[in-house]
């Protein structure tokens, strides 16, 4: 990490969540970590492990708890306008408006970000080429298949070109072939010098894309390094080896839901 500098931050990161059937939930325990400028960085755990939870947090959407986050040296609680300017966030939830043509929807954001209209649309066509999207450009919202939305959900949440992306489960949903264009855009990302939190429950995507990751369960990290490095350290033939061996580490049961 010589030359790159750190540019995502979570420092004690605690969530409790009231909730009526279980009471108090705490769905991050104390979470730190770093991610830093040509990285890709993942938050690798099964269903219910907190990856949304922090990369909401990180995208000043849900508050901590305790502890706290940083964006660029910003802080997502009391610096969130400053924040957001400096992230792309996207999910496969990310809502795409069903009256309106993936141009349109685009360069919506992109004036939301409130970028100047000349740069604004040279940088939509270079982002429609890149993605593959002429195709689709006058296509409403309403008629576009999952794989097109993510793929105007992904133009939307880099428009304004930020240094830090957040894609939490991003992949999920799509066929193979949808998939690995945007895993491929991610890799295209970190070329370009951008940090990015990725979050995913599939070990082989992490595998493939991450520089780093930290495994997660039940709100905590059990492990953090490079894949090559977590595999030596736990004697894993691949993540899934790994992760498996670090519950029975934890004497952690695995969790049902
Ligand atoms: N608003 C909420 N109120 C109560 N509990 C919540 C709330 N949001 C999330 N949780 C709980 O917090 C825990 C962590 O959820 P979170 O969505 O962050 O996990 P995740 O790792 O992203 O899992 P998934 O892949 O299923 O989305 C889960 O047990 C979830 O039920």
């Amino acid at each position: 990490m010589s030359s790159e500098s750190v540019v995502v931050e979570a420092r004690s990161l605690t969530k409790v969540y009231s909730d009526l059937r279980r009471g108090e939930f705490i769905a991050l325990d104390d979470l730190s970590f770093k991610a830093s400028t040509g990285e890709v960085f993942g938050l690798l755990g099964p269903n219910g492990a907190g990856k949304t939870t922090a990369l909401r947090i990180l995208s000043t959407v849900l508050q901590p708890t305790r502890g706290t986050a940083s964006v660029n040296g910003f802080d997502c609680v009391t610096q969130p306008s400053l924040v957001r300017h400096h992230i792309g966030f996207m999910s496969a939830n990310t809502a795409v408006y069903d009256r309106m043509t993936a141009w349109e929807m685009v360069e919506y954001f992109g004036r939301l970000y409130g970028m100047e209209e000349d740069h604004l649309h040279s940088r939509m066509e270079n982002l429609f080429e890149r993605l593959q999207m002429q195709g689709i450009r006058d296509l409403l919202g309403a008629k576009m298949s999952t794989g097109m939305k993510q793929k105007v959900s992904i133009a939307r949440a880099i428009v304004h070109d930020p240094p830090v992306l957040i894609f939490d489960e991003a992949t999920s949903g799509l066929d193979v072939f949808v998939a690995r264009a945007l895993l491929d855009t991610v890799a295209e990302l970190r070329e370009q010098g951008k940090c990015i939190v990725f979050s995913t429950h599939i070990m082989r995507e992490a595998e493939r894309l991450c520089d780093r990751v930290a495994i997660m369960h039940r709100g905590k990290i059990l492990a953090e390094g490079s894949v090559p490095d977590l595999l030596t350290e736990h004697q894993g033939a691949d993540l899934e080896d790994v992760f498996f061996s670090l519950i029975q580490d934890h004497h952690i049961e695995p969790a049902l839901s």
